[in-house]
């Protein structure tokens, strides 16, 4: 349609000097003109409006375009699974997503009709000139040849330069969240000036790159520049001879010669599409680059089934596990059972192998071997909306993210009601601090939650992961100290949690450890003991070892200290 448009508003342009041409002579002859006046004036509103509707329904297909690859990617980078998260850079697949589809604006906007309106144009042109006279049509269409084999053998450089210079738009992508991502110790590392200099190490790419970009586009199109002239010599040349031999009239060879000049434009049009074209193919390339990270990615938006219910049991069974072949084995023949109800508690050096057994509980990788059963069901048989939806998960940094207090309660539980809000606050002792706040739950806890303190956003957390009804909590406990205040909230926390619901806990603090029912001490990605604090203490070197040096605990006086 836009194509179409297009041909009309060029065809209504080309008709104009014509009309005009018409309008002089009929003012020399001074006839009247107001007829011819009319038609003038609607051959310009016509073209103005087709050239004007042409554009405009360019933009729509080209945003509607860029609106559904940043939807497929979006939808893609959601169902990734961690391995393969693990292996990208947050700040590129943002980049991806912003820069990258902008490019694909250009392609549609320009290279589709350019290409469509140019090549019908030269094709309709070459068409007339081949029953012309179909040896030197041969000539022109030599010369053509010739250079369209140019162009393509120096359009992919546009391509290459464009996907490395859009590599370092990544690059530039990730420096900065990863600037921003640690943005006070940044700052109180002084190392504000180094984290310029990497980024604009990137920015430099990206400029080098956009400049070799542009430099084939300017060194094709001047290529070009040649095809026109050297096929009129050619012309000149062989339709001199033609007429001099009389095989052919000069008003053909002149009438061949006019339509070459015309060719220039058609001719421009299709080198322009196959230069942005090749700028497309880059961003799409990169596109598809983030499905391929991925073949096998999760189910993503399905409806979890109803949370709540019984208290769940968990068994590891002989697991072996590594997070990738370059690594070292992280878990060497895992076993452990943890009953329905109560708390465990997971403890050992770090690096132990204590938050990747969360990890496997909640699918994010799979064992090498050995079984991880939920409900004495193994968790790759488990539906995976039905697996996630009976836990609750509180990571180690206890993510929050931006928005308000209220919006990070109901992450995992998006159709909690006030009442139930309500309960979780006051379980996690959160309903003071809520009450305090000006604008209570609509509160915004900034980036990464920077508005509320360590010990609040820990409670926020956990207050999250049980408004979703767990059968089973998962709580990597931070290692950072908390005051006395925010270390009995949460511990009081932590035992609301266990009289509802399974609770398995990796404990760096010794009151933790002291609450739970039972306790696995783990080393060297092997459980080496499993008991209560009392039989541990009289029966495990390690945990003994651990209770008397490792555990942070808080002293009654708020100040956190190790023992
Ligand atoms: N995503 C990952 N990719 C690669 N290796 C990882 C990943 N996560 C953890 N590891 C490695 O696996 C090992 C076990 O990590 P894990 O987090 O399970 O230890 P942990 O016992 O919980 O330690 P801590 O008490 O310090 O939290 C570590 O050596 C760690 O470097």
């Amino acid at each position: 349609m836009a194509g179409i448009l297009t041909l009309a508003g060029s065809a209504a342009a080309l008709v104009q000097p014509l009309a005009a041409g018409r309008l002089v002579d009929t003012l020399g002859k001074g006839e009247a003109m107001t007829g011819l006046l009319a038609g003038l004036a609607v051959l310009v509103v016509i073209g103005a409006g087709a050239n004007a509707l042409s554009g405009y329904i360019l933009g729509r297909a080209a945003e509607t375009v860029v609106f559904s690859a940043r939807m497929s990617l979006v939808s893609r980078i959601a169902r990734l699974r961690p391995a393969a998260m693990d292996r990208v850079q947050p700040g590129d697949l943002m980049a991806r997503m912003t820069s990258d589809t902008v490019l694909l604006r250009e392609v549609v906007t320009r290279s589709l009709v350019d290409g469509f309106v140019g090549t019908l144009s030269l094709l309709a042109m070459l068409a007339v000139m081949c029953v012309l006279d179909p040896l030197l049509f041969g000539a022109t269409a030599a010369v053509f040849a010739v250079n369209l084999a140019v162009l393509g053998l120096m359009a992919p450089n546009i391509r290459k330069a464009t996907e490395r210079a859009q590599e370092a738009v990544g690059a530039v992508g990730a420096a900065t969240e990863k600037m921003l991502g640690a943005f006070r110790t940044v700052k109180a590392s002084g190392a504000e000036s180094r984290q310029i200099e990497a980024i604009r190490g990137a920015a430099e790419r990206a400029r080098r790159h956009g400049v070799t970009a542009v430099g084939w586009n300017a060194l094709i199109s001047s290529a070009m520049g040649f095809a026109v002239p050297a096929a009129i010599l050619a012309v000149l040349g062989l339709g001199g001879a033609r007429v001099a031999v009389g095989t052919i009239e000069l008003s053909t060879l002149i009438s061949f010669l006019l339509y070459l000049f015309y060719l220039v434009g058609p001719f421009e049009q299709v080198m322009n599409a196959v230069s942005q074209l090749q700028v497309g193919t880059a961003a799409v390339h990169r596109l598809q680059e983030v499905a391929a990270l991925d073949v096998d990615p999760e189910p993503a938006g399905l409806p979890g089934p109803e949370t709540g219910g019984r208290p769940a049991s968990v068994r590891f069974d002989e697991v072996y596990f590594r997070y990738s072949d370059e690594r070292e084995q992280v878990h060497n023949g895992v076993s452990f059972t943890v009953p329905p109800g109560g708390m465990t508690a997971f403890v050992g050096p770090s690096g132990a192998g204590k938050s990747t057994v969360f990890a496997l509980i909640e699918r994010f990788y799979e064992p090498s071997s050995g079984r991880v059963l939920l409900d004495g069901v193994d968790v790759r048989d488990w539906p995976l909306d039905a697996l996630r939806a009976a836990m609750g998960y509180v990571e180690q940094d206890a993510p929050v993210l931006d928005g308000t207090l209220r919006e990070n309660l109901v992450l995992a539980a998006p159709h909690a009601t006030d009442q139930e809000i309500h309960d979780v606050l006051v379980a996690t002792r959160l309903d003071g601090l809520v009450a305090g706040l000006p604008s209570g739950l609509a509160t915004v806890v900034g980036h990464r939650g920077n508005r509320l303190s360590g010990g609040e956003r820990q409670r926020v957390a956990i207050a999250r992961a049980l408004l979703r009804r767990p059968r089973l909590l998962l709580l990597d406990e931070a290692t950072s100290q908390l005051d006395a205040v925010n270390e009995l909230a949460l511990r009081e926390a932590v035992a609301v949690a266990a009289r509802m619901t399974t609770v398995l806990v990796v404990a760096h603090r010794l009151s933790t450890v002291m609450q739970a029912d039972q306790i696995v001490v783990m080393e060297a990605g092997r459980v080496r003991a499993v008991g209560t604090h009392q039989q541990l203490v009289a029966g495990d070197a390690l945990y003994t070892e651990l209770a008397a040096t490792q555990f942070l605990t808080a002293e009654p006086d708020g100040e956190g200290a190790r023992r």
